[in-house]
């Protein structure tokens, strides 16, 4: 059995009692060979896994399937610039116990995942504060332990402890990644799917719709794919989780309104909207 294989067994056989409901569905389609077992990889390594790739692209859904692969519950933080160690770690409370208020630590996502062996995702990585993910650093290497600032409790990591970050690189807003934390990382490019992987979740998640409809969406977004590449379209044009919301909505609408209101509203120019429209109606029979 290889190393990856040997660890799956291995986690799987641990039982997580009510945390079992944070355990994810799977579903990530990889769109080479390798990419999925070369993170794997990285986990069973434990080392962190870094995703890098545009608005859209399945990184949650790949946390989520790495999640169900080894059937380990998930942690999850969604940056912003309000991130604070608090959302972090956790914070004190009171607590009423025997009719005396005491102070009680009500631990959060990375205590938690630390002690339990959780996975932990952290989803736009780089829209924290620089001051505040300093505090990982140490879960982070080959230290895998930290002293929590709140209680002063010393935190050895459980030895499945795994942490899975996302970072939408070059999206409007976010800054770039702080050097000494991103050096912690194994970063892996996630770009949207196309070709055969992309007609293969779209026949997975719309068995009934028809031949014709996914054949649209499915040129429509090898169209967008190669205007992306030359330039010409913002690259979340091309995004898999709006092509999805717009297949779904066709089965209620005109594909040409569907698209108009899952893709083309969402594009800041208004040339970039004219291209898109003309792409759209060249596929639209
Ligand atoms: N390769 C893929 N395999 C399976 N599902 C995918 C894939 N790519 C995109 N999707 C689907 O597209 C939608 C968006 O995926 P997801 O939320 O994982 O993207 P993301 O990269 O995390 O986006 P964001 O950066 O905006 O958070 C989901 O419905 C997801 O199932």
């Amino acid at each position: 059995m290889s190393l990856i294989e040997n660890e799956i067994s291995k986690r799987k056989q641990r039982t997580h009692g009510d945390d079992e409901i944070l355990i994810g569905k799977g579903g990530y389609i990889a769109p080479d060979d390798y990419l999925w077992r070369d993170i794997l990889s990285a986990v069973v390594l434990k080392k962190p896994v870094l995703l890098k790739g545009p608005t859209g692209a399945g990184k949650t859904k790949l946390a989520e399937s790495v999640s169900a692969v080894f059937a380990q519950p998930m942690q999850s933080v969604n940056c912003s610039v309000d991130l604070d160690a608090e959302a972090l770690l956790g914070f004190k409370t009171l607590v009423q116990k025997d009719g005396q208020s005491v102070i009680e630590f009500v631990e959060g996502p990375v205590v938690t995942a630390m002690k339990k062996g959780h996975i932990l995702y952290i989803d736009e990585i780089n829209m924290a504060k620089a001051e505040t993910l300093p505090i990982l650093h140490s879960a982070l290497d080959y230290r895998r332990m930290m002293t929590n600032p709140f209680t002063g409790e010393v935190i050895q990591a459980h030895p499945d402890f795994s942490v899975i970050s996302a970072i939408n690189e070059g999206y409007i807003g976010t800054a770039p990644m702080n050097e000494a934390l991103k050096n912690r990382f194994i970063a892996y490019p996630v770009p949207y799917l196309t070709g055969d992987q992309l007609a293969e979740l779209w026949n997975r998640e719309f068995p009934e719709a028809s031949t014709e409809l996914k054949s649209f969406m499915l040129h429509l977004a090898a169209d967008l794919m190669k205007q992306v590449e030359n330039g010409l379209l913002s690259e979340e044009a091309a995004s898999i989780r709006s092509l999805l919301d717009a297949t779904a909505l066709s089965a209620h609408m005109d594909p040409m309104r569907a698209v108009n209101y899952a893709i083309a509203e969402k594009l800041e120019d208004e040339s970039e909207r004219e291209l898109f429209r003309d792409l759209a109606n060249t596929w639209i029979k």
